[in-house]
């Protein structure tokens, strides 16, 4: 190593810590280490930051790092997390990646309108809220698509929302990575956790054993997940306890998966009977004709008799089709008409309304406290959801363009 030159960048090379200002501001943790919630140290620059420090002191979180690196630093679109910055500090072996900072997510949201909704209270959402963050993730996913990209494990915490600002409500799709350093939780991981693995999202071609990831697998994930934005509860709600499991097959998330979708045919799915583990699908007592009755048009008739103004039956049933080759595409599903009707998407998903949800919250380091702060977040009551006023009327920002939509 050319230590003299070293020592030369040394004395220009600002640290992280120096630049920005984040300790006692924890937002999030992991496996890989901590998130801050980040600020300029010297004024010049008054937006917040993410600030993710990856302990890089073991091979594979040094590898990670590596891999989100090289990832992210091809990737630029409006509806992606970016990554602003690469700190690199030899004394401690720590990696610190500066990305925008989101105040919102999904988990969040649905999360606080799910409390909402059990406390009876309400909160006005605007009508387009829903349709604005399911184009917002196609058009992120369309791009990362036709970049060969895949995310692999969407769901809502990995949907970001920016807060007020200048890029109010828009859609960051993220990855958080993996499972927490929680120890001795309160309640379920899944109730107080976003980041904990979940078989929720998870397509039926992974769950019987496909080694092919497919863009596919993607599309299915936003069919869960606009299920979940519309009735505030997972769509295939199955057990987490079994995720470990050593064979991809899960028999309650295929449960539930059929008695919404209903039992795939030969002619729904001619690849079905090729799938690595479907011996298992017989030999754990599936069959089809205990699932006769059940179709989507069956299950959302139940969730909605009436309708609801941000769902479209049709987009819903080419989300959630049994085979991964029929399955839509992100950029099929821009092209919906569902998306060509009002209300428009928009640019600000939150258009038309104040913001309800509150602000991330620091974590506190010491565990004791931190069992407190568990305890406090089941205790909050929360504001709910209410039919919409509507807002005022004005061209939607996301116009329905060629780049997005090839029909
Ligand atoms: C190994 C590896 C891990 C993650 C990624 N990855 N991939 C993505 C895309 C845009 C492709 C979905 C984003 C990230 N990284 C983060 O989101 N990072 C989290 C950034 N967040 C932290 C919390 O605050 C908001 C930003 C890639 C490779």
């Amino acid at each position: 190593m050319d230590f003299e030159f070293r020592a030369q960048q040394d004395q220009v090379r600002r640290s992280v810590e120096e630049l920005f200002d984040f300790q006692g501001r924890m937002i999030g943790r992991g496996t890989y280490g901590k998130v801050f919630k980040a600020k300029r140290k010297d004024g010049t620059d008054t937006s917040d930051y993410a600030l993710k420090q990856i302990d890089a002191t073991g091979q594979s979180m040094s590898n990670s790092a590596i891999r989100e690196i090289a990832l992210l630093r091809e990737l630029n679109h409006i509806n992606l997390i970016s990554l602003q910055r690469v700190f690199l500090s030899h004394v401690d072996r720590r990696v610190s990646l500066l990305f925008d900072f989101a105040e919102h997510d999904l988990w969040h949201i649905i999360k606080y309108h799910r409390a909402a909704k059990a406390s009876k209270k309400t909160v006005n959402c605007a009508p387009g809220m829903i349709k604005s963050i399911l184009y917002q993730i196609l058009a992120g996913i369309h791009y990362l698509h036709s970049n060969w990209v895949l995310h692999r494990d969407l769901k809502p915490a990995n949907i970001l929302l920016m807060g007020d600002g200048a890029e109010r409500g828009r859609v960051k799709i993220g990855d958080m990575g993996f499972a927490r350093l929680f120890t001795s939780p309160l309640v379920p991981l899944s109730k107080i956790d976003p980041v904990v693995v979940t078989l929720w999202y998870r397509s039926p071609e992974l769950l019987l054993g496909s080694h092919h990831h497919t863009k596919a697998i993607d599309l299915w994930a936003i069919g869960c997940i606009l299920y979940e934005l519309l009735t505030l509860e997972p769509l295939f709600h199955c057990k987490q306890d079994d995720i470990k499991a050593s064979s991809p097959f899960n028999r309650d998330a295929l449960e539930k998966i059929f008695q919404v979708v209903g039992y795939p045919t030969d002619s729904d799915w001619p690849g079905l009977k090729q799938m690595p583990e479907y011996p298992r699908l017989s030999k754990e007592g599936f069959r089809a004709i205990h699932y006769g009755h059940c179709s989507i048009e069956q299950w959302m008739k139940k969730v909605f008799p009436n309708g609801h103004p941000s769902f479209s039956l049709e987009l819903m049933k080419r989300l959630l089709t049994f085979d991964p080759n029929k399955r839509i595409t992100a950029e099929q599903a821009l092209c919906d008409p569902f998306f060509k009707q009002q209300p428009l998407p928009h640019q600000d998903a939150f258009y038309g309304m104040e913001i309800p949800y509150g602000k991330r919250e620091f974590i506190i380091e010491d565990e004791e406290q931190q069992q407190q702060q568990q305890q406090q977040q089941q205790q909050q009551q929360q504001p709910a959801i209410q039919p919409p006023h509507p807002p005022p009327v004005e061209e939607p920002s996301i116009q329905i363009t060629q780049e997005n939509c090839h029909a």
